[in-house]
């Protein structure tokens, strides 16, 4: 079998046209235009590239967005109050700080500093609860964009089994919890699984998170599988330079698979088409209004 490839950028390209839909009607139907403000610790040269990208789509789908780029050093206390001012500004309707953050600041503070309803990433303690209890809540964007590729592929993920490998706070915990929610057999497998292979090959869908290169080879995946690869990772090419790679070995696994996402062009792009989203979001739940459809959990 060969896998159909699920085009990431084509998904992305649609929440993004949707949202733009919805943010136009609620500039001409309320006067309102939601605000997306990212902040940057520091200089990490990858981290600058995603924040830049997050920036420009922001504006292209007609939303607002606030950059905020602090030196390395900043202290804590000064991000703090970067955090408060933004929770209090109400133009604001989104906040995102940019992990990770330099070793000296404590990133569960800070994250959880933010106004929960404007936590776009879905990562302080009280969305991380609200999602574990089924209860409204911002959604990660990673897990977010996996699922709404999932559904989109499967209809129904009703009792399907489900390996998420890779246990992370921003991925695989909320991974299962969204897998869960869509009533799948959900297992968390990671570094100290037994028999890693063995669990792979019973999965009707395999999310990998792990951040490790081709780690996941085409025989550990059952025939029609489908296999979304979470991993972004940067490799030396024997020729030299650098190009991307996911977690799964995609030459092997598109062998076996009913259908792969690549990388690039597959989780990555739907990530940040999923943060806009969470954006609308939390404006419409900031001013009252309907939720839009077809973008939320
Ligand atoms: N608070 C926070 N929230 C995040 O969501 C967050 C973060 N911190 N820190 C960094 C990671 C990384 N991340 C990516 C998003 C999109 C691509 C993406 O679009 N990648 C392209 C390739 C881009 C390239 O060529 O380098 C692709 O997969 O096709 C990658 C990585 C969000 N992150």
């Amino acid at each position: 079998m060969t896998a159909q490839i699920i085009d990431g950028k084509a998904f992305a390209a649609d929440v993004r046209a949707k949202v733009a839909t919805q943010v136009a009607r609620l500039k001409e139907e309320h006067g309102i235009t939601p605000g997306l403000a990212v902040v940057l610790v520091g200089e990490d040269p990858a981290s600058q590239v995603y924040v830049r990208s997050k920036g420009k789509q922001t504006v292209e789908v007609g939303m607002n967005s606030y950059e905020h780029r602090l030196d390395a050093d900043t202290s804590e206390a000064d991000l703090l109050a970067l955090i408060d001012q933004l929770n209090t500004d109400p133009a604001v309707h989104g906040i995102l700080v940019q992990l990770p953050l330099p070793g000296h600041l404590n990133e569960d503070l800070v994250i959880n500093a933010i106004d929960p309803a404007k936590d776009v990433d879905g990562f302080h303690i009280s969305n991380v609860g609200l999602l574990g209890t089924g209860q409204k809540s911002m959604v990660p964007c990673t897990p977010l964009s996996c699922l709404m590729m999932l559904r989109a592929h499967h209809g129904s993920l009703s009792g399907l089994d489900a390996v998420v490998i890779g246990r992370s706070n921003i991925v695989g915990k909320p991974m299962a919890q969204l897998l869960l929610g869509d009533s799948c057999t959900v297992t968390i497998a990671h570094s100290r699984t037994k028999n890693l292979p063995d669990v792979v090959r019973r999965a009707d869908i395999v999310v990998a998170a792990v951040g490790r290169p081709e780690m996941v080879p085409g025989d550990w995946i059952k025939e029609g599988a489908t296999v979304i690869d979470v991993g972004i990772n940067r490799i030396e090419k024997p020729e030299g330079g650098t190009r991307l790679v996911g977690d799964v070995d995609f030459a092997s696994a598109s062998l076996r698979a009913g259908a792969i996402t690549p990388v690039p062009g597959g989780v990555g792009p739907m990530t940040i088409a999923c943060l806009l989203a969470n954006t609308l979001t939390a404006c419409c739940r900031a001013n009252g209004l309907a939720e839009p459809e077809g973008l939320t959990a």
